[in-house]
């Protein structure tokens, strides 16, 4: 079973790496939706796989770390893209939080993606 909790993280940047002329280019800000998904079987008294409030505490640090801040000037974000968003809460999280198995941010509405770890050979 996969749980998750989301988190709203208001933050700007821009995207150095885009064609001339692109949107991204320009500095914008975003409301990211980011979902921690955790896996493991229910405990059978408990009857959850993980209490909510421990997710929550595990992102706290990151979440400190990316809201209200601009996302390029974070070590490791000089191109924050969704991708590289969720590879680097991916990264930071998973030694805290090894149920992890997908972090998932979405820029917009319409717009995101999901990280599930890096493809094993
Ligand atoms: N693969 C990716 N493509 C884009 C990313 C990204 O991180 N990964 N980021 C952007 C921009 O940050 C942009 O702010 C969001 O893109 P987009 O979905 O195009 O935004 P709109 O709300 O303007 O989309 P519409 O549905 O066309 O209104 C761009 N691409
Ligand atoms: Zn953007």
């Amino acid at each position: 079973m996969e749980i998750y909790k989301t988190f709203w993280i208001e933050a700007a940047h821009r995207l150095p790496n885009v064609p001339e002329g692109h949107k991204c280019a320009r500095l914008h800000g975003h409301s990211f939706r980011v979902d921690i998904h955790v896996a493991g079987e229910p405990g059978e008294e408990s009857g959850w796989v993980m209490d909510f409030a421990d997710i929550k505490g595990a992102f706290k640090p990151l979440y400190r770390q990316l809201d209200h801040h601009y996302l390029n000037e974070i070590d490791g974000l000089e191109n924050p893209t969704s991708e590289n968003l969720a590879i680097w809460i991916w990264q930071r999280l998973k030694p805290e939080l090894p149920a992890l198995s997908a972090v998932s941010v979405a820029e917009t509405c319409t717009s995101g993606c999901i990280y599930r770890g890096p493809a094993k050979d």
